[in-house]
């Protein structure tokens, strides 16, 4: 376990050992240090399993919590976020690093999509960072590891878009079979090319998909009702939709598809995974679809094996650099094979929109807000994706000095024992704790506690040594 990574100011009451507590308060425990907040509980933006009267953690005043969403975060997410009386900025591009890092120096929450790379370089800046929404499905551009070592959860969305990318991928297959980009754009410029050699119809032809996850077994359903034979790749033994056959490796994959379409996160076992070799062993005149991301191809290669007619096609929505924002250039400055790529015949290059549908947009919106918010007034760590998954049954209003601890931890033997003696002071109500890796996550509610005996509390668990960070907030008002 690495000892602390960040840059904590000194006196501010944070430690710089690697250290996270979060206390709350509640009604009567109201910590806040503005001499007018009184408690309130916004509306629950998550739906009607939420009593009225659940009583929210506060390691903030409400109205303190600032949100930085970057990437044209959808509407009906940030307006989640705003009904709870955060301070919410939406930019609809992502940041260059240098203002990313002026601007993630105060937030508690970010939001980004699959632009904004959030790398140790960049969040060793984020004092105050607890949570990072990725409203997206891939998490590939967060340094997972790092935020959780330095207490910071990290959410996503794993299958809102699902369907949005299979319906691309079907509108793709048969655009390329039918050679319609090319048509498209000769039509536009004025030419007439009625064409039918080279031009199929996909019924009888086999689609190959690489990656059977929620995108993968989606596309493999509708392809199916489309008449095509559908054989399937993936590192994981996974159940068969309708009548498509796994099989055993790429390389038999590949040289049995028509149609080859790539559904694997970016990992290190999947950068460039379809390269040179790869495509020698595909079919004579297959195409080849990416939907998933940039690293997967290597795009050199592909120019070459289109240049040479071993494909008759391909669709790329992903590449290694895309441009921050809408009307930025997609040129060689950002890829160098760029000019070459959009030289070729029959390739449809699309601006990663695989997602991009109203309905997926405001479902992922939904979602990872919502989760945010639990986080954030809850403590509740369901579905994140670098902590263990933590929730309790929410303290009601009915309840008064009780107090919810969070106590983000190192995983090493002796904590809990510590842990428990100093809330063993007090009546702990319920309490749950697990672990993923080096770190762990602790959730405890206890009662017949006072408001002078919190900051004591706190100042124990910090004084442990063992916290992901110590930074709350409310009981001296710097906030985290
Ligand atoms: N273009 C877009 O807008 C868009 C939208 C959504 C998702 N994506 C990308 O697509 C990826 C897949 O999405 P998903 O929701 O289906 O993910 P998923 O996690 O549900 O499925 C991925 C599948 O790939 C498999 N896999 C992992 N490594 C593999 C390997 N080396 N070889 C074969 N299979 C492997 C996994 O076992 C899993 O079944 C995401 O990680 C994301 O990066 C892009
Ligand atoms: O909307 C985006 O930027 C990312 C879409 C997609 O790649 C995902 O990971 O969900």
């Amino acid at each position: 376990m690495p000892t602390a990574a960040r840059d904590i100011p000194q006196g501010n009451g944070h430690s710089d050992s690697l250290a996270r507590t979060v206390s709350n308060s509640f009604g009567t425990l109201d910590l806040s240090t503005s001499p007018t907040a009184t408690f309130h509980s916004p509306q629950s933006s998550y739906g009607g399993h939420q009593k009225p009267s659940t009583k929210q953690l506060k390691p903030f005043q409400t109205q303190d919590v600032k949100v930085l969403l970057l990437e044209n975060v959808n509407k009906t997410g940030q307006d989640i976020l705003r009904k709870q009386g955060y301070q919410v900025e939406a930019l609809k591009s992502s940041l260059p690093d240098d203002q990313l890092i002026e601007k993630i120096r105060d937030v508690h929450v970010i939001g980004i999509r699959s632009k904004t790379q959030l790398r140790a370089n960049i969040l060793k800046h984020a004092k105050n960072l607890i949570v990072i929404g990725c409203f997206c499905i891939g998490t590939n551009q967060v340094d997972l590891q790092y935020a959780a070592e330095n207490g910071i959860c990290v959410f996503n969305s794993p299958f809102s878009n699902s369907r949005s990318v299979a319906e691309l991928m079907i509108g793709e297959i048969i655009t390329l079979a039918r050679q319609l980009g090319d048509r498209n754009n000769e039509l536009h410029n004025g030419v007439w090319n009625k064409v039918s050699a080279g031009c199929w119809e996909v019924r009888g032809k086999t689609l190959g998909i690489v990656g059977y996850g929620h995108v993968g077994s989606q596309l493999s359903v509708m392809a199916e009702s489309m008449g095509m034979k559908v054989i399937f790749y993936d590192v994981v033994n996974l159940m068969s939709m309708g009548v498509a056959s796994p099989v055993h490796t790429l390389e038999e994959l590949l040289r049995q598809a028509d149609f080859v379409t790539l559904h694997v996160p970016e990992i290190p076992e999947t950068m460039n995974m379809i390269s040179t070799a790869q495509f020698d062993q595909m079919k004579q005149g297959a195409y080849l679809l990416n939907a998933s991301r940039g690293s997967v191809v290597d795009i050199p290669a592909l120019i070459k094996a289109m240049q040479a007619g071993k494909l008759a096609g391909a669709a790329l929505d992903v590449y290694p650099n895309e441009p921050g924002g809408n009307g930025e250039h997609f040129t060689n400055n950002l890829n160098d094979f760029t000019e070459d790529l959009r030289k070729l015949k029959n390739i449809l290059l699309t601006p990663h929109i695989g997602g991009s549908t109203e309905e997926a947009q405001s479902a992922i919106g939904a979602e990872v807000a919502d989760s945010l918010v639990k986080y954030v007034n809850l403590g509740t760590t369901s579905g994140a994706v670098n902590m263990p998954e933590v929730t309790l049954r929410s303290l009601t209003m009915d309840e008064p000095n009780h107090v919810r601890v969070i106590y983000i931890h190192k995983n090493v033997p002796g904590v809990l024992r510590r842990v428990n003696e100093i809330l063993g002071d007090h009546n702990v109500d319920k309490q749950m704790t697990d672990s993923r890796g080096d770190v762990a996550y602790l959730m405890a509610d206890i009662s017949s506690v006072n408001v002078s005996e919190i900051k004591d509390l706190y100042q124990s668990l910090e004084d442990l040594g063992t916290s992901l960070y110590t930074g709350s907030s409310t009981l001296d008002g710097v906030g985290r």
